[in-house]
């Protein structure tokens, strides 16, 4: 097997979500976007498919490093791949992204897994059919009847809880809402929510990623006194002497990194300052599937957890495919969005929940994403 052929579809869609300044999403008026598909085709007529950024995916990246190191190569190489383009990474004066990167891998793992008609995360080691999702919200905003006070978060929390979801995590107000951040306001939508879901219903935060440390501090008591199953990204991630810092003063499990650069070796610098108590990886990341399990089973090594940030179907796979973790996050959920509405660029979500909670590993060889090829071929734009 050799890939012959490395193309991006460039498509119009639609989109009901927005982005603001801090880069946060939030619901919006149905606009037009631009969405891409990496396909990679090996000598065989194997194919593989990943979804990404027109940007990410953009003509000087795929020339000038993923065909650079993938054209003629073994597509089963995986690991050798990854770590060739990862050395490009270094001089490619920060243009080669880790979420490029992870596009680029993940078709990889598809093409394997449609070659071979098999899941994904049956390759990864198949360890479970299922897995828990929480209700992961997003961030505050100041819409009428959206997530703007705290009974707003209450009122979904208990919208979310019928649902059938088992936990939930708030990520609160930040930048640029004009007050925020603001612990007192965190705390209080943080009380609004344990309020309505009651005293042993798993609840998270993920808060501003800019506080201080003294703001962290008391941040995450005030969230500790209400039973809070995990606190997540409160300060900028590079710090890791911050993190373990603050871990050292709370009981409540810190999680982290999330977006911290540096792939599987910034985790094992957090795990070993001890500046989280459980892992976090995400296939966007860290740049792919494969570093994703590096970095799930180090801190299995240490029989800590590790979970994943991020729905989808790369970060479905590496979830399936490891123990020690316990979530799905599912998201980013808000009470003007309907997350069960199935994008056009596909027939069918890849993480329908069931009424117990559940989301099930799709059946589907490869990523087992349900692409609508005819949706995508009649909006081609490149
Ligand atoms: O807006 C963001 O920073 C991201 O969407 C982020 O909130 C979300 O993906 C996350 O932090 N999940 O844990
Ligand atoms: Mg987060």
């Amino acid at each position: 097997m050799k890939i012959e052929k490395i193309e991006v579809t460039t498509f119009n869609s639609t989109s009901k979500k927005v982005n603001d300044t801090d880069g946060h999403t939030h619901p919006g008026p149905e606009h037009d976007t631009t969405e891409a598909l990496l396909t990679i085709t090996d000598d065989e007529g194997n194919k593989g498919y990943s979804f990404g950024s027109p940007e990410g995916l953009r003509p000087y990246i795929i020339e000038n490093f993923v065909k650079k190191v993938f054209m003629g190569e073994d597509p089963r190489d995986r690991e050798k791949l990854w770590i060739n383009l990862a050395k490009w990474q270094r001089g490619s004066g920060a243009n080669l992204t880790d979420r490029s990167m992870a596009v680029a891998e993940m078709a990889l793992w598809d093409l394997a897994g449609r070659a071979t008609n098999t899941p994904v995360w049956k390759m990864l080691g198949g360890y479970r059919d299922k897995v828990l999702a929480y209700g992961s919200t997003m961030c505050g905003d100041e819409m009428e009847g959206g997530l703007a006070t705290p009974e707003d978060y209450g009122n979904f929390a208990e919208w979310m809880v019928k649902r059938g979801y088992k936990a939930i995590k708030l990520h609160t107000w930040m930048p640029p809402v004009s007050w925020a951040p603001s612990v007192e306001m965190d705390i209080k939508a943080c009380a609004a929510v344990r309020e309505a879901v009651g005293p042993d219903f798993p609840l998270m935060l993920d808060a501003n990623h800019w506080y201080s440390r003294m703001d962290a501090l008391r941040l995450g008591k005030g969230i500790q006194d209400l039973g809070y199953y995990w606190y997540e990204e409160p300060m900028d991630e590079h710090s890791t002497e911050s993190y373990r810092w603050l871990a050292d003063q709370l009981e409540i499990p810190v999680i982290g990194p999330e977006y911290a650069y540096g792939k599987h070796h910034t985790r094992a610098e957090w795990v070993q300052s001890k500046a989280c108590d459980i892992l976090r990886v995400g296939v966007a990341d860290v740049g792919g599937i494969g570093p994703s399990m590096k970095s799930a089973h180090l801190a299995e090594s240490f029989n800590m957890d590790c979970e994943v940030h991020g729905g989808g179907a790369g970060n479905l796979a590496v979830i399936g495919g490891i123990m020690n973790t316990t979530w799905y996050e599912r998201g980013l959920l808000h009470p003007f969005i309907d997350h069960d509405e199935v994008p056009k660029h596909l027939n069918s979500i890849v993480d329908p929940m069931d009424e117990d909670g559940y989301i099930h590993m799709p059946t589907l060889p490869g990523l087992g994403e349900d692409i609508n090829f005819d949706y995508i071929a009649e909006r081609t734009v490149s």
